[in-house]
């Protein structure tokens, strides 16, 4: 199980200040939506030419434009990139195929997604990973039927949404690949405190 640092809603300078606190403590480090937006895919190569080392995943959140897209996220040097499980089939198989060419990861984001038979379709297109992401807006969700839902299926699980040291033990028991936390360490008082106890956390689990 890994863990993976979101830098969402910070400048250019902080997600670099952050990333140097707490680097040896993450599995893999997410620039957000928000950060390339206002930054570009420039920082994330930037952080990957510093950590070439440690996974770069850029949230690009794809919903169109499957192939560019995802040949420019890559071409900057990302490891991992999202397209949006809403988005048409094409445009998340064209990223799949893109990512395949690359030898890198795509992440579905299951964001907002009510209808589970779509599980069926992400298979079809070869897809291997996704993310049950509780949205900014959503944090009341009730996320129990999904997790329950793709334990039948074997995709590489992604988890995010309001993770920190305190609900973590409610992640953990759905066994997923990757912890994706932001806030839970970017906001907290002791930035490295808390990846150390959310790494080790994650590390000593047992079920
Ligand atoms: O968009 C995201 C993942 O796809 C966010 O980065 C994720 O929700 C983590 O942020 P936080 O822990 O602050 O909720």
């Amino acid at each position: 199980m890994k863990l993976q640092i979101a830098l969402d809603r910070l400048g250019y300078d902080e997600c670099f200040e952050i990333t140097s606190e707490v680097h040896e403590h993450v599995d893999i480090i997410e620039v957000g939506t928000g950060v390339i937006k206002e930054y570009g895919l420039g920082i994330v190569r930037d952080l990957k030419t510093k950590y070439p080392d440690i996974s770069i995943l850029a949230d690009v959140k794809i919903c169109d434009a499957g192939k560019s897209e995802s040949e420019k996220s890559f071409e900057y040097l990302s490891d991992l990139i999202t397209v949006m499980a809403l988005a048409d089939i094409n445009t998340v198989r064209n990223c799949q195929e893109v990512a395949d060419r690359f030898g890198k990861t795509l992440v579905v984001d299951l964001l907002n997604i009510k209808d589970f038979s779509l599980l069926d379709h992400l298979k079809e297109a070869g897809v291997r990973a996704v993310s049950l992401h509780v949205g900014k807006d959503q944090r009341e969700a009730d996320m129990k039927p999904a997790y329950d839902k793709l334990k039948e299926y074997d995709f590489d699980l992604f988890v995010a949404g309001g993770i920190n040291e305190d609900n973590l033990k409610e992640y953990l028991k759905f066994e997923p690949d990757v912890v994706i936390v932001g806030s839970g360490i970017t906001q907290a008082k002791d930035k490295v405190d808390a990846a150390k106890t959310l790494k080790s956390a994650i590390s000593e689990f047992r079920l």
